[in-house]
């Protein structure tokens, strides 16, 4: 599948309420283009979890539109809701592997409300597993594996639904410096020969820079938005 555009449009979020309320998301407005790699970044509670929750349907926002491909996930129903988020990979720091289940059937679970899809599977787990390295730790437990292994597993996971949209929300934050380089390579790889966007939320200096594209978020805003070809304009560029 390729990569789907997003169309974030004025969205606000804010957490409880009264005096208490936090705007984590603060009318923001972004497009990013199909297939294009963004890096979210800004200071720890400027928003960019939030901002990925909301775009991946993990959170609804509270006002403004959010369209992903033909999806408009803000006023969709929850059926549509529900086949929207088999679409979207996600990838988080801390992995989230299920401990009592191998790698395969950690990479199969997200199929496993969708029956027929799951039995099907695990030819295809096999072969993501392959595809970020892990060929022959199919049945290892994620606690027989190395951080940078249980993230790669995390990866074939999140692209068992063959998503359009790759969200990643600190994909190296718990990971040392080898370990993370190589994550990224993985992501742009998967980028490059699937055409799949993504979007990266990361404190980390050096994964940004190798983005098309860098958002700074503070206080839940929108504060810069450097290198903003969408993937058809750095193509064209590359062209030229
Ligand atoms: N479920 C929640 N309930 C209450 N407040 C929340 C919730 N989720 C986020 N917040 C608040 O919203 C603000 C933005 O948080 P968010 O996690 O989106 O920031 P972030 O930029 O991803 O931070 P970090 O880099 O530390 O992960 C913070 O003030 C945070 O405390």
């Amino acid at each position: 599948m390729s990569g789907v555009p997003v169309r974030v449009e004025s969205v606000s979020k804010t957490f409880g309420s009264g005096s208490a309320a936090i705007t984590a998301v603060d009318d923001v407005s972004i497009e990013l283009g199909g297939g294009t790699v963004t890096a979210l970044t800004g200071p720890s509670g400027s928003g960019k979890s939030t901002l990925l929750h909301v775009i991946g349907a993990i959170e609804s926002a509270d006002s403004g539109a959010i369209v992903v491909g033909d999806t408009t996930i803000t006023s969709a129903g929850r059926r549509e809701l529900a086949a929207y988020r088999r679409h979207v990979g996600f990838v988080f720091q801390r992995f989230h592997l299920l401990p009592a289940l191998t790698a395969r059937d950690n990479v199969i679970a997200p199929l496993i409300p969708d029956r027929r899809r799951a039995r099907g599977a695990a030819d295809r787990a096999m072969e993501l597993l392959a595809s970020v390295g892990l060929a022959g730790r199919e049945n290892a437990l994620p606690s027989q594996l190395s951080g940078g292994q249980q993230q790669r597993v995390a990866i074939a996971r999140a692209l068992i639904g063959e998503p359009g949209i790759l969200i990643a929300d600190e994909p190296t934050g718990n990971l040392d410096s080898a370990n993370g380089t190589a994550i990224v390579d993985l992501l742009l790889a998967l980028n490059a020969e699937h055409g799949t966007t993504l979007v990266i939320a990361t404190h980390d200096a050096a994964l940004a820079s190798r983005c098309g594209r860098t958002v700074t978020l503070a206080d839940g805003r929108i504060l810069s938005d450097t290198g903003s070809a969408t993937g058809t304009e750095m193509a064209v560029a590359d062209a030229l």
